[in-house]
């Protein structure tokens, strides 16, 4: 019975490069995989994978109007699909979460999804919420605070470090825009900002 897995930390932890990996690795052993992460995170490059360590992937882009399900069974109608491989699944709407579950239920095709569990004010992303809830299998990736805590929040910062506590949930940038704190120095530097 194939699973729905949420490989979850905070930015910086190696979520894509641990993807690029786990997709090597299904590739290496001759099964057929598709790769998928958000359009609007173009870091990369339009729907291409990229991982700081400079490992990268061509991917499959998905927006909010993507049948993830229909996406993969079309494919998987002519070419039996291995492994279903997810990277900025944050950004998944609660639906599409669903249509993973789906593609591992029905079609017993595992479904491997990588993404951040909070954004920068410490709240669920839709995605994420919808992965922890229903998932078969959740695992956090680590990362480092500066104090050498486990990193697990992720604090956006302006042009001059300052923390931002206002703005949109979604503002694609890397290490320029965010830094991984452990919750006591996320809190201390929100709080500075306040
Ligand atoms: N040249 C390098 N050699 C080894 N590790 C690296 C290198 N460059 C970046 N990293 C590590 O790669 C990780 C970030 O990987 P990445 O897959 O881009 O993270 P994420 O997808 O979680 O944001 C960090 O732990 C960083 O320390
Ligand atoms: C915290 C936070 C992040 N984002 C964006 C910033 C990046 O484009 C991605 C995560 O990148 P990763 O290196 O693959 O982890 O998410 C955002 O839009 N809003 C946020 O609050
Ligand atoms: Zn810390």
């Amino acid at each position: 019975m194939a699973k729905l897995y949420f490989y979850y930390a905070s930015m910086n932890a190696g979520k894509s490069t641990t993807l690029l990996q786990a997709d090597f690795n299904y590739r290496e052993r001759g099964l057929h995989t598709m790769l998928f992460t958000a359009a609007l995170d173009d870091r990369a490059g339009a729907g291409r994978i990229g991982s700081r360590i400079g490992l990268g992937a061509d991917a499959t882009a998905f927006d909010a109007a993507t049948d993830l399900f229909a996406v993969v069974m079309a494919e998987h109608a002519h070419r039996t699909v291995g492994c279903v491989l997810i990277d900025e699944a944050q950004f998944l709407s609660a639906a599409q979460v669903d249509q993973l579950a789906a593609l591992a239920d029905k079609a017993d095709i595992p479904v491997l999804t990588y993404g951040l569990r909070t954004d920068f004010r410490g709240a669920l992303f839709e995605g994420a919420a919808r992965l922890l809830a229903i998932a078969d299998s959740l695992t956090e990736l680590k990362s480092i605070c500066p104090c050498g805590r486990k990193a697990t929040m992720n604090l956006r910062v302006d042009a001059d470090g300052n923390a931002v506590r206002e703005g949109a949930q979604t503002e694609i940038g890397g290490n320029d825009r965010y830094v991984a704190l452990c919750r006591r120095h996320f809190t201390e530097a929100m709080e500075a900002a306040a």
